[in-house]
């Protein structure tokens, strides 16, 4: 009958957390350019305030802003200009040759300041061009005398020292997927290499006479296609191992040797249910080193799920050296794609050191005709399970996959694909999430309120076409 869906990710995670700490050595420092898409290991702490020194946002004048109070149009503050100050000029200084103008009224000091400028000590606001008008030009024909029609307040048009990001702060914290936005202020802090958790390797075997042969009555492998490419979306590498036949020597030999060489995980599909040549689990249990740690999710799809570790070397204290999670999931591909999205991506973000996801809540476009359905099936059968034997089942989970939409009320819908079946794969093309029906009565949403998570797991963002 197998365990709930929730203790098995508590099995997952006492895995994962182990794995993890194993492999904390290999975590390394790469080019900020070349970590895009790499799981930030440490928390990455600003060694600087920015921006270094007060500058312009404008281009216009540094001026006092206290000349300009009680400023108009009718009797405009005026300024003369000292001198001019560009983007990537050492600071002003206060003995600069001075513009030799000579002027005739008595007005204020203000200096020409282009945007990014450094801000020169004792003006603390920059009028733009666009708010002035020239009273006086040089020989330049520049303006030597503006005027100003309005006031302008303390610090106008200034980017402040420091008003970005503070010395000390947690710019990204550890676990964030890193992506080209984080690079914007790793970059302005002269952050040039990120502490990036190793990526596991990860071998994906296919099993079944099936896909051993090739014969045009045959169906196609789409299982490994599939991991590997969710693999990959998730930037973890990720290696086809091929085809095993239903042979128990075969499967044997076949997960012996991928053992062996030293992958960091395996994923199976295939072989895991009841049937006369399903021999994954029977073959686990017979090889050295393995332990098997469940063989049955109350899920559907995915039901018959077997999760199990080699453990290889023991520590002083006993812990193990090495641990190789091994995956075998159902064979049908819809279930082999549930089991994948919701143990084997949550054990992977574990052993990358990333938060669990946060789900998106929406409210459930029910179609009547599944309600009913749904129910008569919860009836007869849960999970594939009958209930003759008198035992009460585990509660059961149930993944959809389905559309993520926004009303134009702002309301997240989720609609569920009009055919489940763990065997039908055309609603795979249109689906973008993957919807999560909680058991009956475990679930802290409103009625109604189901969790959504983004159909591919690199992805944390859904596409949410609008309704109309
Ligand atoms: N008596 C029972 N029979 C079945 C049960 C059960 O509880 N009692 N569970 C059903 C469920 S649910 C599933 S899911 C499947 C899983 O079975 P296996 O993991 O043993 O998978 P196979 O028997 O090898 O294959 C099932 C089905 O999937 C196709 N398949 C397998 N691998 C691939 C692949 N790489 N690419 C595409 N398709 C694949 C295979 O051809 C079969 O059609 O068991 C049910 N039976
Ligand atoms: O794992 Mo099966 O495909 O639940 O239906």
């Amino acid at each position: 009958m197998g365990i709930s869906y929730s203790e098995a990710l508590l099995l997952i995670e006492s895995v994962a957390k182990l794995h993890r700490a194993l492999r904390r050595d290999n975590d390394a420092y790469i080019e900020l350019e070349n970590a895009v898409g790499r799981v930030v290991a440490e928390d990455i702490v600003s060694p600087e305030a920015t921006p270094a020194v007060d500058t312009s946002a404008m281009d216009g004048y540094a001026i006092q802003s206290h000349k300009t109070a009680g400023a108009s149009p009718q009797k405009p503050a005026r300024f003369r200009v000292l001198g001019r100050i560009r983007a990537g000029e050492a600071p002003w200084a206060e003995d600069r040759e001075l513009s030799d103008e000579s002027f005739e009224n008595d007005a204020s000091p203000c200096i020409e300041i282009m945007t990014g400028g450094i801000f020169p000590a004792g003006f603390d606001a920059c009028v733009k061009y666009e708010d002035t008008k020239t009273a006086c030009r040089n020989r330049n024909g520049l303006a030597s005398e503006i005027l100003v029609g309005k006031p302008l307040l303390h610090n106008a048009n200034k980017r402040l020292a420091g008003s970005d990001i503070a010395k000390g702060q947690v710019v990204v914290k550890a676990g964030t997927t890193l992506q080209s936005h984080h690079v914007l202020p790793l970059a302005s802090l002269g952050i040039e290499a990120v502490p990036v958790v190793k990526d596991p390797g990860v071998a994906v075997y296919s099993t079944g006479d099936e896909f051993v042969a090739s014969e045009p009555w045959l169906p196609r492998d789409t299982n490994t296609p599939y991991l590997i490419s969710a693999l990959l979306d998730m930037s973890v590498s990720a290696f086809s191992l091929g085809a095993l036949s239903d042979d128990e020597r075969q499967v044997y030999h076949g997960l012996e040797a991928a053992l062996a060489e030293g992958h960091d995980m395996i994923l199976t599909s295939g072989g895991v249910s009841k049937g006369r040549f399903d021999h994954v689990a029977s073959v686990l249990g017979n090889l050295d080193g393995v332990h098997i740690v469940f063989h049955g999710v109350s899920m559907r799809p995915g039901h018959p799920v077997l999760f199990a570790y080699m453990a290889a070397g023991r520590d002083e204290a006993g812990n193990p050296r090495t641990i190789v999670p091994i995956f075998c999931l159902p064979g049908n591909p819809g279930a082999a794609a549930a089991c994948f999205r919701f143990l084997v991506v949550p054990y992977l973000r574990i052993l990358r050191s990333q938060p669990s996801e946060v789900p998106l809540i929406a409210r459930l476009q029910q179609r009547p005709s599944a309600a009913t359905a749904t129910d008569s099936n919860m009836k007869a059968s849960v999970n594939g399970h009958s209930h003759i034997d008198g035992v009460q089942p585990p509660p059961l989970d149930r993944f959809q996959h389905g559309v993520l939409m926004a009303t134009e009320q702002g309301e997240l819908v989720a609609r569920p694909s009009e055919e489940q079946s763990p065997a039908k794969l055309g609603p795979y093309a249109s689906a973008s999430c993957w919807i999560h029906n909680k058991p009956l009565g475990s679930s802290k949403l409103d009625a109604g309120l189901v969790e959504c998570y983004p159909i591919s797991p690199g992805k944390g963002l859904f596409p949410c076409p609008w309704v109309r």
